[in-house]
């Protein structure tokens, strides 16, 4: 047994654990971090990062390829072994010294090894050689261990060797046949991916695609897909799983067999909390932690969890952002400082309710913001649902022959303000961060209209919105 004392331990160093480290730090505490994998978590190695790769030279090839003059220079096809060894270089080629050095050089103490929580503000580390570490904080510890893929209890599959995310993120060839099971956000991009690098893919979407987006994003990703020589099965569910020889075969509900060279499931997300000494707080191990607005959680004063394990959101951005929240309000509380945990406030991750960014890196792109109209509606508010054709802006027709996209703005009626934006189509990422920036400020509809939009950029579409919305 070793005891060491630290002010605050995180447990798990993907990108919300480490930057709740580096804030405690900079708050002037001392932090230990423990990391039983790679320093750098999901994102970095087999999930953001390295499926961002994996999409976009295809994406740069099919912009080139719309835009008459350029599209003469390109003479050739995508090359698939080049993608992936530009992917291996964005994954850091699955090692972590450069990460760890980083930690160091924040002044973070790292602890390699699976930590459990053994007592109050006490966390074991289980080594690789199975030495156990013990760590005790004097003021907090913070779970931030991330989610693993969720695999559904299907006759054979997992007999079949099933790729999840990570296997697909980390493929090291391109499978001429891939089967995907599910609609979201993984099976979404995943299936642009790897269609693009030339497998011949099938989506069996049980639940559509895209289904938690303004239905008009399902629709053209779909349709997309389909264009791109993807069989989209909407609806389609799987019974059972089997793999003969090298083939996968797919039964679903009518009976019919679809044979792939592999299958990658992706139908959501599990916390990593199994095996976390959650029992010792009153937890079910296996379970999501539940937090309060300054991401403790409930009942155990001196425990938080930040990051995808509380579920709030599940995105790198957004758990860097509770992190930034989780770090100073310990520090705050430590120090006896006044916390701000009202709404907007300071030690408050209010953003996580009320103004989530995302961007689905399909073709097109999907990037929302906030509520969709459905959404709205069901929260109760009185909303009117503003839709504009982005291709009819002068800036998305000289972005590429032929743009196609779609816009749509939910404005609260009773307060006039917006409350949700989407906006789907080619390179629509980069239009998104003044969305944000108009809900998280609530700024009024009527002070919109003097932020004018630079001409011809595809930002114009912030104009046409409004004049479709009306000017009293
Ligand atoms: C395929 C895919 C693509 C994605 N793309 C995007 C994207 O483009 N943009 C975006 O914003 N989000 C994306 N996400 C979501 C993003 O990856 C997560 O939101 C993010 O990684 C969450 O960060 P985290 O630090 O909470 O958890 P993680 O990144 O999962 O890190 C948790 C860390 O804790 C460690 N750990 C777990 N248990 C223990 C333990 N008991 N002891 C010690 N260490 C432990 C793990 O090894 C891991 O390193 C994607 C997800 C997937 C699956
Ligand atoms: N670009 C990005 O921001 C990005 C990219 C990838 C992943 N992510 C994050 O990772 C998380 C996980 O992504 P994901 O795609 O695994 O989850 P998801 O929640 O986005 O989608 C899962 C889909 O599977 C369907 N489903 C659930 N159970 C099913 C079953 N038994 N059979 C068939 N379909 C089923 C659901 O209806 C849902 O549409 C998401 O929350 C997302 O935010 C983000």
């Amino acid at each position: 047994m070793n005891p060491m004392s630290y002010d605050v331990i995180v447990i798990g160093a993907g990108p919300v654990g480490e930057n709740v480290a580096d804030r405690v730090v900079r708050g002037g505490l001392t932090a230990a971090i423990v990391e039983r994998e790679l320093v750098g978590g999901e994102c970095s190695y087999w999930a953001c990062m390295p499926t961002k790769a994996l999409l976009r030279s295809a994406a740069a090839l099919r912009a080139v390829r719309n835009l008459p003059g350029a599209s003469q220079a390109v003479t050739g096809d995508l090359d698939p072994a080049a993608v992936l060894r530009r992917r291996d270089d964005f994954a850091s080629h699955w090692k972590d010294d450069g990460q760890a050095a980083w930690l160091a050089s924040a002044g973070i103490t790292l602890h390699r090894g699976h930590g459990r929580i053994t007592a109050d503000r006490v966390v074991e580390v289980t080594g690789a050689d199975e030495t156990v570490t013990t760590l005790t904080a004097r003021h907090a510890v913070v779970v931030a261990t991330g989610t693993a893929a969720l695999l559904p209890d299907l006759p054979g599959l997992r007999e079949a060797a099933p790729w999840t995310s990570r296997e697909a993120a980390a493929a090291a060839t391109v499978p001429a046949r891939l089967a995907i099971i599910g609609g979201g956000v993984v099976a979404g991009e995943m299936a642009t991916a790897f269609s693009g690098l030339g497998s011949a893919v099938t989506v069996l979407a049980r639940d559509g695609i895209l289904p938690a987006a303004e239905p008009f994003a399902g629709e053209r990703v779909t349709a997309a897909l389909r264009e791109a020589g993807v069989s989209v099965r909407l609806g389609a569910e799987v019974t059972a799983v089997r793999r003969d020889g090298g083939a996968v075969r797919l039964t679903l509900t009518d009976g019919e067999v679809v044979e792939a060279d592999e299958v990658l499931v992706a139908i959501g997300r599990v916390p990593n909390t199994a095996d976390l000494g959650l029992e010792t707080v009153g937890r079910t191990p296996g379970d999501w932690l539940e937090v309060d607005e300054t991401l403790r959680v409930r009942g155990v004063d001196w425990l938080y969890a930040a990051g995808d394990v509380n579920r709030r959101v599940l995105l790198t951005h957004q758990g860097k952002y509770q992190a930034r929240a989780v770090g100073d309000v310990i520090v705050a509380r430590a120090g006896g400082a006044e916390v701000e945990d009202g709404p907007w406030g300071k030690h408050a991750a209010t953003a996580d309710e009320r103004a989530v960014p995302q961007v689905v890196f399909t073709e097109p792109e999907v990037a929302s913001v906030g509520l969709t109209a459905a959404a709205a509606e069901r929260a109760g508010l009185t909303v009117r649902v503003v839709d504009y054709d982005l291709g009819a802006v002068a800036g998305a027709k000289l972005h590429a022959d032929g743009y196609q996209g779609h816009a749509r703005m939910v404005v609260d009626e009773q307060r006039r303000v917006i409350v949700g934006v989407t906006f789907v189509g080619p390179d629509v990422a980069e239009l998104l961060h003044a969305a944000t920036v108009a809900i998280v400020g609530e700024v009024p509809i009527d002070r919109l209209w003097h932020a004018v939009p630079a001409y011809p950029t595809v930002s114009e579409v912030w104009l046409r919105l409004l004049e479709a919305y009306g000017r009293p």
